[in-house]
């Protein structure tokens, strides 16, 4: 169940995903600093974008090389869009190559390709840039995943920080406000990353906080309402899992004994599951239920 970035009185950080497996982690880390992201697949059109009205885009990072045919990319017009509407943009590894090989620059096979942890090195600090906190030489330590690296900028572009190695791993461009970090400043493992998330979004960005978790039931339920409209009845097929469980909890809050709740007892639940899940349901939760087994080849499980 997305939440409707409409119903959100916040900015929106857009994370458009090209498959990392931390993407989900770069929006779970932004909303914990009080702002409202939201993530969608990297392959959304334009106007999909648009639509969502966000104040930033950070484009993931991925598996994929941006060599390769058929490698998820923007849709075309992004940079322009972005630029016209003032919204900045953030590459993070793949995301930063893309911006990178979108834009006029190059992207080669890595030399020394760059896996796990990486000390990197500030080698411009200019004012409100992406390490506008730091002085030119400080050292950080950051998680790298990545086999091809950045061997010439576009236009406009500088290299801000560079790893042990020499590669480049910070790039911005300050009067497109389009910028880069090949590490991941989402994991644990960068230990000044949430720093930097931090410092790169209220302090280059300007984004405002003003979303919290209390904010989200209201949202859900209002969604909800909507969508289901004044009469109409909702099936939820409930497992006794966090997933469905939730999902059934906020749909009841919203249209009460109008959500129908389905166990399956499928004959391959674990020992006592059906009667603890019923029970829970019908005594702590007081959500509406049914039973309902399958059978399998004629014989009933
Ligand atoms: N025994 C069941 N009875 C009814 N619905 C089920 C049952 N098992 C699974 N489902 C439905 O299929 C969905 C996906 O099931 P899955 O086992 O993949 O768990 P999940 O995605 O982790 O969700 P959950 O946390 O609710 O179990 C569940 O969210 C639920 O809607």
């Amino acid at each position: 169940m997305a939440l409707d970035p409409k119903a959100v009185k916040s900015d929106l950080v857009l994370i458009l995903d090209f498959g990392s497996q931390y993407t989900h982690l770069i929006t779970r880390r932004i909303r914990s600093l009080s702002v409202f992201s939201l993530c969608i697949s990297g392959t959304s059109t334009l106007s999909a974008i648009a639509e969502l009205n966000p104040r930033v885009v950070i484009l993931s990072g991925g598996p994929h090389s941006v060599h390769t045919v058929d490698s998820p990319s923007f849709p075309s017009g992004f940079p322009e869009w972005a630029q016209e509407n003032d919204v900045v943009v953030l590459g993070i590894c793949y995301g930063l190559q893309l911006i990178v090989q979108r834009l006029g620059g190059e992207v080669q096979v890595g030399e020394k390709q760059e896996y796990g942890r990486m000390e990197i090195h500030v080698d411009s600090a200019p004012a409100r840039g992406l390490f506008g906190s730091k002085r030119v030489g400080d050292k950080q330590v950051v998680w790298m995943s990545h086999g091809d690296e950045v061997a010439r900028l576009p236009d406009g572009f500088e290299v801000v920080a560079r790893s042990q190695q020499g590669a480049v791993a910070a790039i911005e461009n300050r009067a497109k406000r389009f910028y880069g970090l090949q590490y991941h400043p989402e994991v644990t493992h960068s230990p000044e990353g949430m720093e930097t998330l931090r410092y790169f979004l209220f302090e280059v960005c300007g984004v405002t906080a003003g979303w919290n978790m209390e904010n989200v039931l209201d949202e859900e339920i209002k969604v909800i309402k909507d969508t289901v409209g004044l009469e109409d009845h909702v099936i939820c097929a409930l497992s006794g899992g966090v997933d469905s469980t939730v999902a059934a909890t906020l749909v009841h809050k919203a249209i009460g004994d109008r959500l129908h709740c389905v166990f399956v007892d499928n004959g391959l639940l674990r020992y006592k599951e059906r009667e603890r899940v019923v029970e829970t349901f019908e005594r702590d939760l007081h959500l509406p239920f049914q039973n309902a087994e399958v059978t399998v080849n004629g014989l009933k499980h």
